[in-house]
């Protein structure tokens, strides 16, 4: 499906987990420092059979970053954990999504010129507020990626973190989750904990018809922990 990541997007290799109360001075002690604190909203898209997201593919407009498709990672290792190749060039995400949804491809247009030609409309919308932190690297580790953790809580009522690792290349997926497997374990995160993504949260609770569609679809069944 997708060709080389390089030019394409980013892999993410990501762990979420439950935050305590303690979260972030845990984070200093395991050597992370504070990178920014942000407040965004995301809105995400979707045909009204939800095409897209079941089929793992997520299409999102986040305020200050523009537009963003994940689409299912290459590695398949199975696991408590998520890869997903991120495409933020509106001209690949465009060509991801007429492929996807098999509808002829125009010459030229941004990703907010092709929702309505197909179909896509708003299916959910909710600020995040996130502290993000990066842990500092050793000397002479330079070229190692970066770990990032995000401690998440939304104006929905849902607190949710993620250890994640961005890679260039699908070869550097397994040494990624290395690294966010041994720092989750310093976190104290359960080795099989499962929690659910905000997005999934949010349409449990505000579009439940759609999440039942979901779940019957791509087998998400243990997404919100019921
Ligand atoms: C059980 C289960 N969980 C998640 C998924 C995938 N999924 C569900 S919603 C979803 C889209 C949202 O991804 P997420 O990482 O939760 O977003 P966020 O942390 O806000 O963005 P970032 O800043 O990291 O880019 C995905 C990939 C799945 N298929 N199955
Ligand atoms: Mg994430």
């Amino acid at each position: 499906m997708l060709k080389g990541n390089m030019a394409q997007g980013l892999i993410e290799v990501e762990r979420k987990f439950v935050p305590g109360p303690d979260m972030e001075e845990r984070l200093q002690e395991l050597g992370c420092t504070l990178e920014h604190r942000v407040t965004f909203r995301d809105t995400y898209y979707d045909t009204s059979e939800l095409s897209l997201m079941r089929s793992d593919h997520w299409l999102r407009q986040r305020q200050g970053s523009g537009w963003e498709l994940k689409c299912p990672g290459v590695a398949g290792v199975p696991g408590p954990h998520n890869e997903y190749v991120e495409l933020t060039s509106e001209s690949a995400i465009v060509a991801q999504l007429f492929d996807l949804l098999e509808a002829e491809k125009p010459e030229m247009a941004g990703v907010a010129a092709v929702l309505h030609p197909l179909k896509l409309q708003e299916v959910a919308s909710f600020i995040t507020t996130r502290s993000s932190w990066k842990l500092a690297l050793s000397e002479g580790h330079e070229q190692e990626p970066l770990l990032r953790v995000d401690l998440d809580s939304t104006d929905f009522g849902y607190a949710v973190g993620e250890v994640e690792v961005m890679v260039h290349e699908k070869a550097e997926v397994s040494a990624a989750l290395e690294k966010i497997f041994s720092f989750s374990r310093l976190l104290g995160v359960a080795a099989q904990e499962k929690v659910p993504a905000k997005l999934l949260v949010y349409l449990q609770r505000f579009r439940p018809l759609d999440y039942q569609r979901l779940l019957e679809a791509n087998g998400l069944s243990e997404a919100t922990g019921d």
